[in-house]
Parts: C-alpha cells; sequence; structure tokens
C-alpha cells in the first residue's frame, strides 16, 4: 500500500509566535508581514479575531469564509471575492523578511510574477532572482553553482507537504538555509476588457487550481494546469486569449497588465505556502544568536509497524524538543498503487555521495540548533533504530507570514 499520513504542523503556519524584534529593511517597502501574534491568536491590522470554532478571522473575512458576501460572492471596494473572503489589507509595513540579499543570486520555477519569486524577494531584500522553467533546474542550477540559492514550495496550509518538491530536494546535496511563510492571495485574471461571464478555462500551476477548487466548480469552467501562475498570465498575454483567465497573483496582474476579475479565489481564507531556500553546503547564513534555531531532517526506517513513529516521537519529547513537522511515508511495493520509493542521495557515503531508495521515510523538524546537545542526542537515539538519518538543514524559525502588498 502506499499512503503517507501527515500529523504535520503547521501550528508555526497558523499561529505565528510572537516576533523577535527584527530590524525593518526598506529596500523592500512591498512585502509586509501578513499576521502577527499576540496570546495565541493572529492580528492583522491590530485586530484579534477568534470566530466561535476557534478558527481565525482575518479582517472580518468569517471562518465560514461567508462575512459580507452576497451568495457568497462578496464585494469590496468595487471588486468580486469569489469566496468571500474580504481582501486582507495589512497596515503592518515591518519590511522585508530576513537578510540582505544584495549581490545573492537566487533561481526560482517559473516566469516573473511567480509567488516563489515574491517570497525569494521577501526572504533576502534584494536579490537578484532567475526565472527557471521547473523546480528541477532551479535546484540543479545551485548544485553547478550558477546561483546562490533555489527557492522552494514545501507545504501549504490547504495541501500541506508539497510531496513531489520534497522528492527533489532529497536528490540533491543541498542544504536548507532559511525559511520563509507567504500569504498566499489568488486572483482570477483576463485580458483587458474580458468579462467573467465570457471565461470558458481558467489556467494556472496545479497547487493553485487545487487551492481554488470551490470557487472554480462555481464559476463552472474548464481548468488546465501549466508550469506556474504567472507563466498562465504570460501565456494569456502572448497569445491573446479571450475566453481563458489564469489564477495569479495581484502583482503578475500588474506586472502584465492584466485585469483582476477576482480577488481571494482560495477556497480557504488562511492559505499559506511554507518556501525553504537551499543552497551547497555547508550553510553560508549562521542562525542569528538571538533567533530561534530549526532542524530539518529525513530519517528513513525498516516500516512494518508505525511503532517507529512513536520511537521518533519520543526521542524528542522525553528531551522536551518541540517538533513542528512529523510526514510519515510509506510506498510499499506490491500493493495497490505503490508509488516509488523516496530517493535520497546519502551525502555521508564512502567516496561520492550515493541515491539511495527508501520505502518507508519521515520527514521532521524540530525545534532547536543541529549542534544543540539535546538535539544531537535526539539524533543519535533515532539512529540506533532508523536505517538512515539525514539533517537537511538548521536554520533561522521564521514563525511571521508575509503578504504581497
Ligand atoms: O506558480 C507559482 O507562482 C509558484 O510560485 C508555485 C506555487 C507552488 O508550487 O505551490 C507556490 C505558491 C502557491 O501555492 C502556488 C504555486
Amino acid at each position: 500500500m502506499a499512503y503517507t499520513s501527515s500529523l504535520h504542523l503547521s501550528k508555526h503556519l497558523l499561529l505565528p509566535k510572537p516576533n523577535r524584534a527584527r530590524p525593518s529593511s526598506s529596500r523592500s517597502p512591498s512585502f509586509v508581514r501578513a499576521a502577527r501574534v499576540v496570546d495565541g491568536a493572529p492580528h492583522v491590522n491590530g485586530h484579534s479575531k477568534k470566530a466561535h470554532n476557534g478558527k481565525v478571522q482575518i479582517n472580518g473575512a468569517g471562518a465560514d469564509g461567508k462575512k459580507g458576501a452576497i451568495n457568497g460572492h462578496g464585494v469590496v471596494n468595487g471588486k468580486t471575492h469569489v469566496n468571500g473572503h474580504d481582501r486582507i489589507h495589512l497596515s503592518v509595513t515591518t519590511g522585508g523578511g530576513g537578510q540582505d540579499g544584495t549581490g545573492l543570486r537566487v533561481a526560482y520555477q517559473g516566469a516573473p510574477g511567480a509567488y516563489s519569486e515574491f517570497a525569494a524577494k521577501t526572504a533576502l531584500p534584494g536579490c537578484e532572482t532567475v526565472p527557471c522553467r521547473a523546480f528541477a533546474d532551479a535546484l540543479a542550477a545551485v548544485d553547478r553553482g550558477l546561483v546562490d540559492r533555489a527557492i522552494l514550495p514545501v507545504e501549504s496550509t490547504m495541501e500541506g507537504t508539497a510531496l513531489r518538491n520534497y522528492d527533489l530536494l532529497l536528490r540533491h546535496d543541498l542544504v536548507v538555509a532559511q525559511e520563509i511563510n507567504l500569504f498566499v492571495h489568488y486572483c482570477l485574471l483576463a485580458m483587458p476588457g474580458v468579462r467573467a461571464t465570457e471565461v470558458r478555462r481558467v489556467i494556472s500551476h496545479p497547487m493553485a487550481l487545487a487551492h481554488c477548487g470551490r470557487a472554480l466548480a462555481r464559476l463552472g469552467v474548464d481548468r488546465e494546469p501549466v508550469e506556474d501562475t504567472a507563466g498562465a498570465v504570460e501565456m494569456l498575454r502572448s497569445n491573446m486569449m479571450l475566453d481563458t483567465a489564469a489564477i495569479a497573483s495581484p502583482r503578475a496582474a500588474d506586472l502584465y497588465g492584466l485585469d483582476v476579475l477576482a480577488h481571494g479565489l482560495q477556497d480557504e481564507s488562511w492559505n499559506v505556502t511554507r518556501f525553504l531556500l537551499l543552497s551547497k553546503p555547508p550553510s553560508p547564513v549562521a542562525v542569528p544568536v538571538d533567533a530561534d534555531a530549526k532542524t530539518s531532517m529525513v530519517v528513513a526506517h525498516r516500516g512494518g509497524s508505525m511503532a517507529v513513529v512513536l520511537k521518533v516521537l519520543s526521542a524528542f519529547s522525553s528531551r522536551n524538543i518541540n517538533m513542528s513537522k512529523l510526514e510519515v511515508i510509506n510506498n510499499e511495493a506490491g500493493v495497490g498503487e505503490p508509488r516509488p520509493p523516496v530517493m535520497i542521495l546519502d551525502t555521508g557515503a564512502r567516496g561520492a555521495p550515493t541515491l539511495r531508495a527508501f520505502p518507508h521515510v519521515l520527514y521532521v523538524d524540530c525545534e532547536g540548533a543541529a549542534d544543540d546537545p539535546l538535539v544531537r542526542e535526539a539524533i543519535k537515539e533515532i539512529e540506533k533504530f532508523a536505517v538512515f538519518v539525514r539533517v537537511l538543514g538548521c536554520y533561522a524559525a521564521d514563525t511571521n507570514v508575509y503578504d504581497l502588498q
């Protein structure tokens, strides 16, 4: 049987902790933190709103997504909000997310205007972004030393872990240097003058189509996946497609001069994607002394029972180490429709790094630095019963969620 189960996370994605003071950067005024948390509830524009069912409200978009909506279609500032979410307006202007990116080249999948590009610019203000046809090309560009970093989306609040991107990451001798969480606000874009009623087909990245499934069903349009959201917009523009719309960011609309037919197309109002910035080892970024560290690893085991999951949990919990992600992958051969085993580059292998196949794998993120004595002990304990452990990186935990303005 092939299955994945995920106990991950996203406490961090959903409920970011109060932020340590970071210097704001004037270099990237277009990115803001989307939510700050005080007392465990996200604050947007200084308002903390918790719905009666414990879900978070943003700018009045209720947990049922219906506030301000007429037949599920809200209209705010004259724009249609298909899923009833108000467009999120933020007044928190704390600047870019991370380190100075001046002089750094960051590869991303897609055309200019893709969410990955925004995430890279937020994480490394001032960096030069390098578009690539596919994520594999972006990672290969780091491998070959053509760029300094690649950016890879690895999970989203709506879809969980992006397994295909993890597969890619594990095949390379790269380390996680930084993380960044981006609020993903989807718009429906069309050629200037095209009306919503004229749209027969919607094109976008498969993840964007999945995140907007309910809205697209309501619109009753055909869906076609393409490589990335901004690529879809570029395609509309260059082919002058008048019966087709694209799902992409409001920034992509500005960049390519398209009309925004609707905002807030995502099925869930709280739609956050987590990206990792990857570099060649050793990581060029030291975790600042005043920052919380996070360590990501992959653990391969013999399978046969879920007891190993409990052992991993116990290795961390017995040392009071918090885990922020645990993804369980079991790809057994011969039953049902198996997924192929996970291929992991064994970077510690004698001689050249070797690709090894593992059907039973766990993806783990924990709080703490890889060289913290307790984290080291936990990993040593796991190594006793695991077949293979590879630390993917140790980096500063960034619990902020950033938004495009
Ligand atoms: O197509 C883009 O714009 C991307 O950056 C890729 C991607 C993804 O692969 O998840 C990134 C964020 C959004 O969730 C949608 C698509």
